[in-house]
């Protein structure tokens, strides 16, 4: 409903693709909207597989924008669809895309054990382990790890797992029998591989009322040595363990972010330093680790600088422009109960790839990234047109000539495998549908583009989405936890 709603707000009419396995709820969904006076033909229901009819849908050329939320699988295949054309712009097809997590939640030994088991039970197992942000792989320190497991267990043990009609049912059945099989299906390989598997006994009859008629899989514990050593999201109640050693904090967050996902992270601690270590560890592979809106600034203000000295006006007015609204590393406070500290903050996306067609367009990209505290990596000669050897980007030699402070914020590419997280594009459709299906058809996170044609920048009819190269964060903080902070104890 809030992709539908989105898209309504926005002024576009819908076509509304439920999951297969829940029609029926989107069925009332969409009745409940034209009762409320969405004119028929605005929303409409088209139920089916998603290879039949969302395949269709997603090739049709007549849709101009998909909203998806499901497997990073999915999405990358959708991704990769509306990669072969453009939109009535001749911009890249808008994808919106809410995917899957290898969600971890790391416990040190200064935390709650209780309060541990408590989250680690919500987290995991509530809907069945079927939440995108549903807890996959506990981190324990190795000093507390088997307390913390033993009481775990013995609180799984406790789990009413059945028909979740009841009110006394904890946990209900999976969502269909394909479901079901993929579940028993990763528990037995990796119990054939030697991993400790734990599952509780199932208790009497009356606690367990209807599991024998339902696609039920027992909540599970799978110990591992390492979050690598999964290659998918396990979409169920099925929670993988890694004990981890406090020195080893550092390499643990780095593996967690090198699984390509972020969605959500836990932590379980009562010390501030690791908390804010945690929090303001980099999510992504990139280059910038960090951007206060001070630091953006003072680059931004530098660069400038340096174009007024090259009478680059234009370019200097959009930098002037851009000042006005530096977003990047704020941080704001949201709303919420005592007890609880809930933040959002605008971080940069890390690397920018940068293809432009024209100097001015160079520069005016340069001012982007900037402008949102990324680091801006121009695409080299005509490595990045193979298609086409007669395309001529600009010259880029006057990168070197920037100002000191820019030095570690931009740079030109050694090599086609340097990572980036966006890419801005300036130049002709005929270049830009190429890039669009190299970058659908490459490995890892999705990526976004945006383009603009040659000189609609310098007319100012139209400009990149800032807003568009930062990432969010947000950031809830139990602060009555554990009855406060462990350094407390220390002052008397
Ligand atoms: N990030 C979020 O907000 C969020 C929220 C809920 C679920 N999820 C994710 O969703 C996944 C579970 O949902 P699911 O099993 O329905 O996911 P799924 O990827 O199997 O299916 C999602 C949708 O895509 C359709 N689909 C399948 N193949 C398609 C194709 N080739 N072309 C077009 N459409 C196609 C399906 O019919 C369904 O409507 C998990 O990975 C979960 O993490 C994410
Ligand atoms: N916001 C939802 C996530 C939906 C994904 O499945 C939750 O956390 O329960």
């Amino acid at each position: 409903m809030g992709q539908i709603s989105a898209a309504l707000a926005a002024g576009n009419p819908v076509l509304a693709k439920p999951a297969e396995q829940t029609p029926l709820i989107a069925a009332q969904a969409v009745r409940i909207l034209h009762e409320a006076g969405v004119p028929i033909g605005v929303v409409q229901l088209l139920p089916g597989a998603g290879e039949t009819v969302g395949a269709a849908l997603v090739a049709d050329e007549r849709v101009s924008g998909v909203m998806f939320t499901g497997s990073t699988e999915v999405a990358r295949l959708i991704a990769r669809t509306l990669a072969t054309r453009l939109d009535g712009y001749g911009k890249p097809m808008p994808l919106i895309a809410e995917t899957g997590g290898q969600n971890a939640m790391i416990v040190d030994s200064s935390a709650l054990a209780e309060q541990v088991v408590a989250d680690v039970l919500v987290s995991a197992f509530d809907s069945a382990g079927q939440r995108c942000s549903a807890l996959r792989v506990l981190c324990v320190q190795e000093e507390v790890a088997e307390r913390i497991l033993t009481m775990l267990k013995g609180a799984m043990q406790e789990l009413r797992i059945g028909n979740p009609a009841y009110l006394a049912t904890d946990v209900g059945p999976v969502i269909d029998t394909a479901a079901k099989a993929t579940l028993e299906n990763h528990i037995e390989t990796m119990r054939a591989k030697g991993h400790k598997v734990f599952q509780p006994r199932l208790l009497d009859a009356s606690a367990t009322r209807g599991f024998a008629n339902g696609t039920f899989v027992l909540p599970t514990l799978i110990e591992i040595e390492a979050i690598n050593e999964l290659k998918h999201e396990v979409f169920g109640p099925v929670l993988h363990i890694i004990r981890y050693r406090r020195p080893a904090l550092e390499s643990l967050l780095k593996a967690i972010n090198r699984t390509g996902y972020g969605l959500t992270l836990g932590l379980h601690t009562r010390i501030d330093e690791t908390i804010t270590y945690v929090s303001e560890a980099p999510r992504n592979g990139s280059l910038v680790e960090t951007a206060t809106t001070r630091a953006a600034v003072a680059r931004l203000t530098a660069y400038r600088d340096w174009l007024t000295t090259q009478n680059d006006t234009l370019t200097a007015l959009r930098c002037e422009r851009y000042l006005k609204h530096i977003i990047v590393g704020s941080t704001f406070i949201l709303p919420g109960p005592t007890g609880e500290e809930n933040t959002y903050s605008l971080k940069c996306r890390g690397t920018i790839r940068c293809e432009a067609a024209t100097l001015s367009g160079a520069r005016a990209q340069l001012a982007a990234a900037l402008a949102t505290g990324n680091h801006a990596l121009f695409a080299s000669g005509s490595a990045h047109h193979p298609a086409d050897p007669s395309h001529n980007p600009p010259e880029m030699a006057w990168v070197q000539t920037l100002p000191a402070i820019l030095e570690h914020h931009v740079s030109v590419e050694r090599s086609r495998e340097d990572p980036f997280d966006a890419v801005l594009f300036e130049g002709e459709r005929a270049l830009l549908q190429p890039l669009v299906k190299r970058i659908a058809a490459r490995p890892g996170p999705l990526i976004g583009i945006q383009s603009v044609a040659t000189g609609a920048l310098a007319s100012n009819e139209d400009d990149y989405i800032l807003e568009q190269l930062l990432s969010e964060s947000s950031v809830s903080l139990n602060t009555a936890a554990a009855g406060g902070n462990a350094s407390l104890l220390m002052i008397t």
